[in-house]
């Protein structure tokens, strides 16, 4: 069954406190797991910080592609009717809660150290500046993703792990969407032209296909303009019970 984006938001604030993370716990069926694996915010941190939205290091390109995709995330209709529209902005945050193994005690909830690789740093600009879209009539996901000087491999370019980073984002929140629960079980990247530093590119997955517990999702990143390839990929996730994440088997 394809996960909505409601059911996801609802269990996201079903997880607003510690007792519901408990009884979520208590019911291992249940999306939590989906905001554990994704770093969702929780009422237990005072402050979150939504990444996804635009920073004063976003360039024109990062700007213009957010606001073509942000556009289309409401229409309004005639007589200034607002509607959901085609494209969702899925919000993003820096922190991974870590359960025990065991389940229903949880030892040290958060571990205040942990965050999400992707969102590491609170400076602007300097490593992933990236921000995910889905649609849902289409099945797909883009991520629109500005790189940061942190991330060279190449003298003046983006690092290969790096750009597997974001792909793996991508191609994993589409999946997660689609599927619950994943993990990536296997990643084939072609590389086929780096990837300046400071550029912004767009990634595009959409589905191929499900097969029982494997969903197989395609993926590519073109620059900005849509006119040079840089990869292109296929991505196998294997759907996962919530007991698998906790016990971390
Ligand atoms: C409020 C709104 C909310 C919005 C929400 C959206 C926001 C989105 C934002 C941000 C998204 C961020 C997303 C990040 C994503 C990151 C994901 C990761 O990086 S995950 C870490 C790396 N991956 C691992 O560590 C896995 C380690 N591996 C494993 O755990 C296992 O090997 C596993 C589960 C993959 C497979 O385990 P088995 O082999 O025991 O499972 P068996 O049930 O036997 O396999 C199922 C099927 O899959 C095939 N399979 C398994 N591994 C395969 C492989 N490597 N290649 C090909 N096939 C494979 C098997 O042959 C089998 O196929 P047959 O059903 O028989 O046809």
């Amino acid at each position: 069954m394809a996960w909505s984006l409601g059911r996801i938001c609802k269990s996201v604030q079903r997880l607003g406190s510690l007792s519901s993370v408990q009884s979520q716990l208590s019911h291992p069926a249940t999306s939590g797991s989906v905001r554990t694996m994704l770093g969702l915010p929780s009422s237990c941190f005072s402050k979150t910080r939504d990444f996804s939205l635009p920073n004063s290091s976003w360039g024109p390109e990062m700007m213009r592609l957010y606001k073509h995709y942000n556009s289309q995330c409401e229409v309004v209709m005639e007589g200034g009717v607002k509607q959901e529209g085609p494209w969702r902005r899925l919000p993003s945050y820096n922190r991974v809660l870590k359960y025990a193994t065991g389940g229903v005690y949880l030892n040290k909830i958060i571990q205040s150290k942990a965050r999400l690789f992707t969102r590491n740093t609170g400076d602007p600009g300097v490593a992933f500046e990236y921000v995910l879209f889905f649609n849902r009539e289409e099945q797909r996901c883009v991520g629109i993703f500005q790189a940061g000087h942190l991330l060279e491999g190449p003298p003046g370019h983006v690092h290969g792990g790096a750009t597997a980073t974001m792909i793996d984002t991508v191609t994993g929140a589409l999946a997660l969407i689609l599927s619950g629960p994943v993990v990536t079980a296997n990643l084939n990247i072609n590389y086929r032209k780096p990837i300046p530093l400071g550029s912004t590119v767009l990634l595009e997955s959409s589905l191929d296909r499900k097969e029982g517990k494997k969903t197989f999702i395609t993926s590519k990143v073109t620059s900005s303009d849509g006119s040079k390839l840089h990869t292109d990929t296929t991505a196998l996730f294997v759907s996962i019970s919530f007991s698998n994440l906790l016990l971390g088997s």
